[in-house]
C-alpha cells in the first residue's frame, strides 16, 4: 500500500515537474503527432526560432541563437555592466554594492563558499538574503535577495539587480553552459558581470543580438602583488599567513605534516573533495586571527574570488592532474591562485608569490606578467524541453543515444561550444538500464554524482534503482547507526569523503523529488557527522604541543554514529548482483 501511495505521489509529482523553474529555461513545449510526423506548436521560443528557418521546419539541433531561449529576459532591455580587471581589484565588491542597494536581486557565483560569503555579507548589511545551492536552502523570511551557485539561478523570477561572478567560467568545458544560461537568461533590469578582461569581446558579441546596453568598467588591483625572486628555500622559512598550494590530497597532507613537524605552525587545509562545510570551517579558522591555525595548505579550490588572509602564496608545483594527465597550470589559473595573496582590507596589504622549486620561477613570473588568453567561446547545453522533443522525434526514451546523437548533430555559432558531456553520458548509460522516464534520467545526469568515484557512483546506482523500483528511497536502507570512527588513514579519509558525496547526492535529489527522497534531514545530519569526523581527523593529524602524534589516542565517540561498513557491505551486494 505504502509503495502504491508513493507511486501515485510520484506520478502527481511528474505533472508538477513539467516545468520546474530550476531546470527549465522556458515555459513548457507542446508537441502533437499528426499523421506520424511531429510538429511543435505554441512555444514562444520555437515560434521565434521558426523565423530562422525559412523552410518552416524545426531543427531542434540548431543552437545558433541561444539568446531566444529566454523570452522573459528578451522582453527587457537590460543594463549590463562588465566589471573586469585583475584579481583583488574590487570588481565583486562594487557589483555587490549595487546588489545591496537594489530592491530585489540575485548573486550567482561559481562556488558554494563564495555564495555563502555573499549571503553573509548581505545579511550583515541588513539586506535579508537567502542562500540557495544544489544542496542547501537557507531561506530568510521576507528576503528579496538570494545568493546562489550559478546552476541554481532562476530564469523565471524578475529582479532589479543580478550579479554573475567569475564570468570567465563561461569558457569552462563542463560548467560553462550554466554561466551562459545566466548571462543570457537572467531577467533583471541591471546585470553586473564580474571577471577577467579576457572575456570582454566574447560577452560583447554574445549580448549583441539581445539589445541589452553593455558598459565595460575596467579595474586596477587595489594592493600590490609581488612575485619574489627567490624560492621558499627551507620549510623553516614558512611564516604565519603563508598558503602552500598543491594539487593532490596526498601532497596536501604531506605538506601539512611537514610544516607542522617544524613545531612553529598549525595548518588549515582546503581542497575540492573536502566537504564544503569543512572547507568553510578550515578557511574561517585560517582567517581568524585568534585561531592558532595560521598557515594554509590548499589546492586550487581557493582559486576563485575568495577573500582569505593570505600574505604569500607558495606554489609547490605548477602542474596538476586534470583527470587524464598531468598538465601545466594555465596563465589564468596561476593568476587566479596567486591573486589570493594580499587581499585589500586584509591584515596583509602586500601580497607575495613564490614557489618551492627554482625551475618554476621563470614560468611563475612570466604568467603573472601576461594577460590571460582571450576566451573565444562560451559553453552551451540544450534545455530539457529540446532534448525531450528530440527523443520523441526519435521515438525513444534512452537518454544516452539521444544525447550522443544530439551532441553530434548540434549546430552552433562560432561563439559557442557544446558542453563536455563525457561524464553525463556515462551516467545516462547507467540510468538507461532502469525503467525511468526521460525527465528522471535527465535529472540523474545533472546530479552532482562524481562518476570517477566508485562509492559515489554506487550511491547513484542504488538511489536510481530504488527510485525506479519502489518510487521511494529511504536512507536507512543504506545507513544504520553504527560505530564509525575518525579515519586513521588516507584511504579511510578518502572513503569518508566519498560517503559524504553520496549523502550530498541524496540531499540534492531530495530537493528535486521531495516525496521520493523523504529523509533529507537524516542525510543532512549524517553529512554533518562525516564532516565532524573528517575535522577530527584533521585536528588529530596535526602537530600537537607535546609533539605526540595522536592517531594512537582512543577515538572520541560522537553522539550519533554512522556505520560506513554497512554502506560498504551494501554496495558490495550491489556489485555482486550486477555481476
Ligand atoms: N571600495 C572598497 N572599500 C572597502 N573594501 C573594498 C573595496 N573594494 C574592494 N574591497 C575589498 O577588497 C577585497 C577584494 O575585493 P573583491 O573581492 O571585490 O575583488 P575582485 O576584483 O572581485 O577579486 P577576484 O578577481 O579575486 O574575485 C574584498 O575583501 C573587498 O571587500
Ligand atoms: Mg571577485
Amino acid at each position: 500500500m505504502a509503495v502504491a501511495a508513493a507511486l501515485l505521489r510520484r506520478r502527481a509529482l511528474y505533472s508538477a515537474l513539467a516545468s520546474p523553474s530550476w531546470l527549465h529555461d522556458t515555459s513548457s513545449c507542446y508537441i502533437c503527432s499528426i499523421s506520424g510526423t511531429h510538429s511543435l506548436v505554441n512555444h514562444p521560443n520555437l515560434r521565434l526560432q521558426r523565423g530562422y528557418h525559412n523552410s518552416g521546419k524545426f531543427d531542434l539541433t540548431d543552437l545558433t541563437h541561444p539568446h531566444i531561449w529566454y523570452p522573459n529576459a528578451r522582453e527587457k532591455k537590460r543594463n549590463v555592466f562588465l566589471h573586469v580587471g585583475p584579481t583583488n581589484s574590487g570588481k565583486t565588491h562594487n557589483a555587490l554594492k549595487r546588489l545591496e542597494a537594489s530592491t530585489s536581486g540575485v548573486y550567482c557565483g561559481p562556488l558554494r563558499l563564495l555564495a555563502r560569503e555573499v549571503a553573509q555579507r548581505l545579511n550583515k548589511a541588513n539586506v535579508p538574503c537567502n542562500l540557495i545551492t544544489g544542496q542547501e536552502r537557507e531561506e530568510i523570511e521576507g528576503a528579496k535577495h538570494s545568493s546562489v551557485t550559478v546552476e541554481m539561478a532562476d530564469m523565471t523570477t524578475e529582479y532589479q539587480c543580478a550579479v554573475i561572478d567569475e564570468i570567465q567560467m563561461v569558457g569552462c568545458r563542463s560548467r560553462g553552459f550554466s554561466f551562459t544560461r545566466a548571462l543570457l537568461g537572467l531577467c533583471s533590469d541591471e546585470l553586473h558581470v564580474c571577471g577577467d578582461p579576457a572575456v570582454v569581446p566574447l560577452i560583447q558579441r554574445i549580448l549583441e543580438p539581445t539589445g541589452d546596453v553593455v558598459t565595460v568598467q575596467y579595474y586596477e588591483r587595489l594592493s600590490p602583488l609581488v612575485p619574489l625572486k627567490t624560492t621558499l628555500g627551507s620549510f623553516s622559512n614558512i611564516k604565519a599567513g603563508d598558503c602552500v598550494v598543491t594539487f593532490s590530497r596526498r601532497s596536501i597532507y604531506m605538506l601539512k605534516r611537514r610544516i607542522e613537524m617544524g613545531g612553529k605552525h598549525l595548518c588549515s587545509v582546503v581542497y575540492g573533495s573536502l566537504p564544503p562545510e569543512t572547507r568553510t570551517k578550515q578557511a574561517t579558522m585560517f582567517n581568524d586571527q585568534d585561531s592558532n591555525l595560521n598557515v594554509l595548505v590548499a589546492s586550487d579550490a581557493i582559486g576563485m574570488g575568495l577573500n582569505l588572509n593570505i600574505s604569500r602564496i607558495i606554489f609547490s608545483t605548477l602542474e596538476k592532474f586534470d583527470g587524464i594527465c598531468n598538465r601545466e597550470l594555465t596563465v589564468a589559473e596561476i593568476k587566479q591562485i596567486a591573486g589570493r595573496a594580499g587581499r585589500y582590507g586584509s591584515k596583509f596589504p602586500v601580497g607575495e608569490v613564490t614557489c618551492l622549486n627554482s625551475d618554476h620561477l621563470p614560468l611563475l613570473h612570466s604568467a603573472l606578467k601576461s594577460p590571460s588568453p582571450i576566451i573565444e567561446r562560451a559553453g552551451l547545453f540544450p534545455t530539457f524541453d529540446v532534448l525531450s522533443l528530440y527523443s520523441r522525434l526519435h521515438g525513444t526514451d534512452f537518454f544516452q543515444p539521444i544525447l550522443e546523437r544530439f551532441l553530434d548533430k548540434a549546430k552552433l555559432s562560432p561563439d559557442y561550444f557544446i558542453a563536455d558531456c563525457e561524464d553525463m553520458l556515462k551516467v545516462a548509460a547507467i540510468v538507461d538500464e532502469l525503467p525511468l522516464g526521460l525527465y528522471d534520467k535527465y535529472l540523474f545526469c545533472l546530479s552532482p554524482v562524481d562518476i570517477r568515484d566508485d562509492i559515489s557512483t554506487k550511491g547513484l546506482i542504488q538511489f536510481a534503482e530504488n527510485y525506479a523500483k519502489k518510487g521511494i528511497v529511504r536512507l536507512k536502507e543504506i545507513f544504520t547507526p553504527g560505530t564509525l570512527q575518525v579515519p586513521k588513514s588516507h584511504n579511510q579519509l578518502k572513503e569518508l569523503e566519498s560517503i559524504h558525496k553520496v549523502l550530498e547526492l541524496y540531499v540534492w535529489l531530495s530537493f528535486r523529488l521531495e516525496d521520493s527522497y523523504p529523509d533529507r534531514e537524516l542525510a543532512a545530519s549524517q553529512k554533518s557527522i562525516c564532516s565532524m569526523l573528517i575535522e577530527e581527523y584533521l585536528e588529530r593529524s596535526g602537530w600537537q604541543q607535546n609533539g605526540r602524534k595522536d592517531f594512537l589516542q582512543k577515538p572520541k565517540r560522537l553522539h550519533q554514529e554512522y556505520d560506513a561498513s554497512q554502506l560498504r557491505k551494501y554496495f558490495q551486494e550491489i556489485d555482486v548482483r550486477s555481476k
